[in-house]
């Protein structure tokens, strides 16, 4: 197995010579691809000693725009808001779901009733029949696993335009059906049917949105992954807070989930419009062309020479090629440098790294949030009752989430070369029992043993910022343990096992809950 990485070295800027060339030997008469049917004189001219090009980079920052008031940044960010608002705003509404499906309301009239009186007892008393929180999980991540591997097919026949805004508009979609499914009165098999085709899809959806915008960010600098990385981390506080916000309203159960889908609605409208935006921004469309001109646009022609590369090839799995590049009417003479990169090869450098990224999501999504969701404060008091599970579950988790990421931009202990980061992982197991055995209403097998609130909450905060951490630091280390030309191999090896164990984690869950 392997695969190419391209990249532009260094560029010996040259318009007399390239001019010349042009003139003289009527170079844009030739096809693009004819490599070797450029005349001679053109390939002794191109092949210069390698020390006669000097190292002036063609992506020189003083043609680099602004990105003015950090707009491309702020898009960015919200498209990675876009891209888990599904995950979290159906994770965050599990009680809504599990109150609909409630078999001793089949007719779905839960319209009456306020949002207080989604308590455990009405919600357990049908014992979950349906194992909502499960199928959620599972076939929620199951097709980002499945999409993560047909993306790397889809991106060379579907344009990422159409990949990007398609999946968006299929989304925005999916959640207006979700919107307006609280309005209609139906049984709880055919509501549950219904929900889980919309959770496979509109996840379906955003695996490719998420693999097509990874891919995009690929040809912007760092930081612009990192706004994305931190708008996906917000995605889930975003969801938290809406939640908040429309029980809090007051409204009857249906206004409220009403309320509630048609957040992500308006979300995902606007990631739609951001995403348009983009291209019409010269920061972005600076970077973006940087691929167009790759394949067409502004690279017009190109020659290889094989003294070029005997001369200045020292290393077998390297090709270099001397490049006549045509860029908005300026010609230069650049070294692209081609180098094959072994899948295998980069598998052996990270497999501790991506060992630990699979633990990492696999004891998260085990119990976040198929057994969390359902543990219940013990206290008396109706309002902190009714606010105990969106607010000591999805929003401190997503907090604390967020913070143990965060933690990465300031140490990466214990290091790239550590031997036992997997180990470190597996120590978050310990908390797979601590949450089975906290207040969860109808425990088959278990009893509760940290009923108090405080235990969960604290649970909680220590999982979620270890969960952080944990998922952050394989991601930021991985790329030190490999060559710069293997980075991009390296994002996409670790993006599967991502998938892999976020997919792992919601199969447990099941073995789990069968436990409880
Ligand atoms: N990067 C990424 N993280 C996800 C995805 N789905 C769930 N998660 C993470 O899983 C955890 C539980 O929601 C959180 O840390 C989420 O960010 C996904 O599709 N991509």
């Amino acid at each position: 197995m392997a695969a190419t990485g391209g990249k532009l070295n260094s560029v010996r800027e040259d318009r007399t010579l390239t001019q010349n060339l042009l003139q003289t030997q009527g170079f844009w008469k030739y096809p693009r691809d004819s490599l070797f049917s450029a005349p001679d004189s053109l390939r002794r001219i191109i092949d210069l000693s390698p020390e006669s090009y000097s190292t002036i980079s063609r992506m020189s920052r003083k043609d680099e725009p602004n990105d003015k008031y950090h707009m491309v940044a702020v898009i960015f960010f919200i498209l990675g808001m876009g891209t888990l608002l599904p995950w979290n705003f159906f994770i965050t509404a599990i009680p809504y779901f599990q109150f609909r499906l409630n078999p001793e309301d089949p007719a779905g009239n839960y319209s009456d009733l306020h949002v207080n009186e989604t308590s455990a007892e009405n919600i357990h008393s049908s014992g979950d029949a349906f194992n909502f929180n499960n199928w959620l999980t599972l076939l929620a991540q199951l097709p980002l696993l499945l999409c993560t591997l047909l993306n790397s097919f889809l991106y060379q026949c579907i344009p990422e335009r159409v990949r990007i805004v398609g999946s968006m508009v299929s989304i925005l979609f999916l959640f207006i059906v979700t919107a307006v499914l609280v309005t209609i009165e139906m049984s709880a098999q055919s509501f549950f049917d219904i929900t889980m085709a919309t959770v496979w899809f509109i996840n379906a959806f955003c695996a490719i949105l998420q693999g097509s915008l990874f891919g995009l960010l690929a040809l912007f600098p760092q930081k612009y992954s990192s706004m994305l990385l931190s708008g996906q981390g917000m995605a889930g506080m975003f969801a938290a807070v809406a939640m908040l916000l429309s029980m809090s309203s007051g409204a009857d159960h249906r206004t409220t989930a009403l309320g509630y889908f048609i957040t992500p609605c308006v979300g995902t409208f606007i990631s739609i419009t951001c995403y348009l935006l983009l291209y019409r921004l010269e920061f972005a469309q600076f970077y973006l062309s940087k691929s167009n001109s790759q394949v067409s646009k502004n690279y017009e022609v190109e020659t290889n020479t094989e003294l070029l590369n005997k001369e200045i090839n020292g290393d077998p799995g390297t090709e270099k090629k001397a490049v006549l590049l045509l860029k908005d009417g300026e010609a230069c003479v650049a070294v692209e440098e081609k180098q094959h990169v072994s899948i295998c090869a980069v598998l052996k450098k990270i497999w501790i790294m991506a060992l630990t990224l699979v633990i990492g999501f696999t004891v998260t999504l085990s119990v976040f949030p198929a057994i969390t969701a359902n543990v219940r404060s013990n206290t008396e008091n109706e309002s902190w009752a009714k606010f105990f599970n969106p607010v000591c579950c999805f929003l401190l988790f997503n907090i604390m989430d967020w913070v143990g990421r965060s933690i990465t931009s300031y140490t990466l202990w214990p290091g790239p070369d550590c031997k036992y980061l997997p180990l470190l992982a597996c120590c978050r197991i310990i908390f797979i029992p601590l949450f089975m055995l906290c207040n969860i209403p109808n425990h088959n097998y278990l009893t509760v043993i940290f009923s108090n609130d405080a235990w969960f909450i604290i649970f909680m905060i220590l999982f979620s910022m270890s969960s952080g951490y944990c998922i952050s630091l394989p991601m930021c280390l991985a790329p030190k343990k490999v060559l710069p030309h293997e980075s991009e191999v390296t994002g996409a090896i670790m993006t599967f096992f991502l998938a892999l164990g976020l997919s792992l984690g919601a199969g447990l869950s099941f073995l789990l809950k069968a436990l409880l």
